[in-house]
């Protein structure tokens, strides 16, 4: 199948699942994008950026080290070799079968070529994404998506792991906001992010934060549910594990979660299963009264034993009585009660 028509397959049968504007974006990024390509390299950009990145092609680009590995792709060290300058390309191999693209790389696309216009000091910066079809070995083709985006030192999971000893808390404060701001500004936009995890926030040696890996980002209206199994499951809050609608509060519970973690290097809730992870929640923050048990919940609440909230000093001895003030509000079980990403940032913690 050609690949113009394969493509408008691909849009066509997401149509019920995939909002408009990310079908508008990726039909732009590819669709529109390699005539674009072949009059100006293979670029799915506009050939060259403020940042001296010309029509794009691979072969710009000096592979070096890895850098980290997702779910679809991988994360290299680059050198532009006509600036010098150095990123981090993440790879994202597509098999082109009548399988299709997987959706939550169209998406990642869409979302990525959006954020080409956003400027935040705490999300990552987005520099380019272009693409290539490659013949396989065995007469196949595959869809290379390259995304080139500053590079950034550790992800927060390496860093929590390598740092001798425990972080001072004026440090743990320095990161803490920059999540909340990263988060507002994901926010404002009307973007959940779904997966924050200490993976998918990079860390630089002078404390500066970035928040990547939108692979599961959606934009999101007010009253839209959405499908749920996204977030990583130690961060995932109590709406999405019971299987009920949920918005931006699902990133509010899981930068509660990793705030708590950076105070005591473990994580606060690490559950092995669903069903375990709504269990350790419940034991440590007391199971919730049968008012505020949703009531379209697809769980009962008498599944589960009757527990008292733990003290916080208990789950988390090393956490200040601020600190904890801030992650209790996170961490409410009822998403229009938690904090807001706002209201957050005004927290007497931050002051
Ligand atoms: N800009 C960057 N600079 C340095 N390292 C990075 C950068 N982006 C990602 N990494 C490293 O690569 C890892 C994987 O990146 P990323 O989270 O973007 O991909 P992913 O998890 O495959 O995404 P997906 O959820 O779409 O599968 C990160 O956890 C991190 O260690
Ligand atoms: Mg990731």
């Amino acid at each position: 199948m050609p690949l113009c028509s394969f493509v408008l397959f691909q849009l066509q049968t997401m149509f019920d699942q995939f909002i408009l504007s990310d079908i508008l974006q990726v039909f732009i990024t590819i669709q529109v994008m390699p005539v674009m390509g072949e009059i100006n390299g293979n670029g799915i950009g506009n050939g060259s950026d403020q940042q001296g990145i010309r029509a794009n092609q691979i072969r710009h680009f000096d592979i070096k080290e890895v850098l980290g590995r997702g779910a679809y792709g991988m994360v290299y060290r680059v050198i532009d070799k006509y600036t010098r300058k150095e990123y981090a390309l993440k790879k994202v191999v597509v098999q082109l079968t009548d399988e299709g693209i997987p959706q939550s790389v169209l998406r990642e696309v869409a979302t990525m070529q959006s954020f080409k216009s956003f400027q935040h000091k705490n999300v990552i910066e987005m520099h380019d994404v272009f693409h290539e079809v490659l013949e396989n070995k065995h007469g196949g083709q595959s869809l290379h998506i390259n995304i080139i985006m500053e590079k950034c030192q550790w992800d927060l999971y390496t860093f929590l792991k390598e740092i001798p000893s425990y972080m001072p808390e004026h440090q743990i404060k320095i990161l803490s906001r920059q999540i909340f701001e990263g988060l507002d500004y994901l926010h404002s936009r009307n973007i959940v992010h779904r997966d924050l995890k200490p993976q998918n926030i990079m860390v630089n040696p002078d404390l500066s934060l970035k928040i990547v890996d939108f692979g599961l980002s959606r934009n999101y209206n007010t009253n839209t549910a959405f499908t749920t199994v996204v977030v990583t499951l130690w961060y995932r809050s109590p709406e999405l594990l019971l299987q009920c609608s949920y918005r931006s509060g699902v990133d509010i519970w899981a930068a509660g979660c990793i705030v708590a973690e950076m105070y005591e290097r473990t994580p606060l809730f690490p559950g092995q299963s669903e069903a375990q992870q709504l269990s350790l929640i419940f034991q440590k923050l007391g199971l919730p009264s049968s008012e505020e048990w949703p009531s379209n919940s697809v769980v009962s609440r008498n599944s589960f034993p009757e527990h008292q909230p733990l003290p916080f000093t208990t789950l988390c001895p090393r956490i200040s009585p601020l600190a904890t003030s801030l992650v209790a509000c996170c961490l409410r079980f009822d998403d229009s009660k938690r904090i807001t990403t706002r209201t957050a940032l005004r927290h007497p913690y931050f002051c």
